[in-house]
């Protein structure tokens, strides 16, 4: 029977989002689902979130010292999960987690990572087809592993659909490091920074191309923070060195599923729109009537950036 693993991604109140989505997905794929979670504890919230996955078991490595994401010490236990069970399948999130450690367990295991699918199946030869927009979202590749294993694909929340389950049995098993890395694990000292995400907040501003100076960034850092919200930009700004990549949205950047999302000066390219198709309610600011994100917006407003920035800012009270 084919086995397909996830990589389960603590989130608020229990696990990521994106995990009961590639759960749904895994189960279309595979008779066989199973999940490794790396945690400081299996608390109450954890529990719950394994019960409602839909997986049949979960391989637990517990890192009690270890508070936030850890790329040597998580790898080193994707790693050795991925020796236990032997998947077919290995699917991560595209978060900052997963999209770090896919390339590092497919350079382990001498086997490819696709990036950002959109679509997996599996083909009548039983291989998985990963399929992804490629050169710019003009295409779509349907991509093979052909030989090596695991298939390993990374896929951005929003994409599959999570199909909710009465609370069911997912068998826990724990599991320990082998070799000399579990006592440094375990002091919580790998010497590795730990790594944020962003984005994820309900409301997200994000700048562009129309800013004309990294010192305006400010105005909207005051925004964001009047509106509890992530600061984010599109591609233009890394390459200008304004904000960095992690705050990037977009094709080669973050999917956001935001509630709200308040453009800036972008113009709509395609492949900026192809990292806002989760967010419920858009409105953009742009002086250009005929700008892309325009027609795409819930709330087009045609103005000057700078204008309606500082017009926000008073009317919450700055
Ligand atoms: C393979 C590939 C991957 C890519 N991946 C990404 C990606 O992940 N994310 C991404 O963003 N881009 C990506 N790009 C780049 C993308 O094609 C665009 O170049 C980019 O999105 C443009 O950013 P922008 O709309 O902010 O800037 P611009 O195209 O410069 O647009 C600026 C907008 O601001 C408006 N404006 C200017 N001044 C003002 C003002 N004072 N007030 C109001 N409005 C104003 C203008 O009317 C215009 O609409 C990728 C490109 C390629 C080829």
């Amino acid at each position: 029977m084919r086995t397909a693993l996830i990589y389960l991604q603590e989130g608020p109140g229990g696990l990521h989002p994106v995990c009961a989505e590639l759960a749904a997905k895994a189960t279309e794929l595979a008779g066989d689902t199973a999940g490794v979670l790396i945690c400081r504890e299996l608390t109450g919230d954890l529990t719950a979130a394994l019960r409602s996955s839909g997986l049949s078991r979960v391989y637990l490595y517990t890192f009690p010292a270890v508070s936030a994401f850890r790329q040597e010490a998580h790898r080193a236990a994707v790693a050795d999960c991925v020796e236990r069970v032997k998947p077919e399948i290995l699917l991560f999130g595209a978060t900052l987690e997963g999209r770090t450690l896919a390339p590092m367990i497919g350079a382990a295991f001498k086997t490819g990572v696709t990036a950002d699918c959109t679509e997996l199946s599996i083909n009548s030869e039983g291989q998985l087809v990963q399929t992804r927009p490629a050169f710019g979202g003009r295409i779509m590749a349907s991509i093979l592993t052909r030989t090596a294993r695991p298939q390993i694909a990374t896929v951005r929340q929003g994409v599959f659909k999570a199909q909710p389950r009465a609370s069911g049995d997912c068998a826990v098993i724990p599991c320990e490091l082998p070799g000399e890395l579990r006592p440094r694990l375990q002091t919580g000292d790998d010497g590795a920074a730990p790594v944020l995400e962003q984005g994820r907040r309900p409301v997200v501003v994000a700048v562009g191309g129309g800013l004309k100076d990294k010192a305006d960034l400010v105005l909207f850092e005051q925004l964001a923070q009047k509106l509890d919200a992530d600061l984010m930009c599109s591609r233009v700004l890394v390459e200008r060195g304004f904000l960095p990549q992690g705050r990037q949205i977009g094709l080669s950047g973050s999917a956001i599923s935001a509630e709200l999302l308040l453009c800036f000066g972008i113009s709509g390219s395609v492949q900026f729109l192809s990292g806002v198709k989760g967010v419920k309610r858009l409105c953009a600011v742009n002086e250009d009537r005929e700008a892309e994100i325009m027609k795409n917006a819930d709330y087009p407003v045609l103005g000057d950036l700078y204008g309606v920035a500082r017009a926000m800012l008073a009317a919450a009270g700055d």
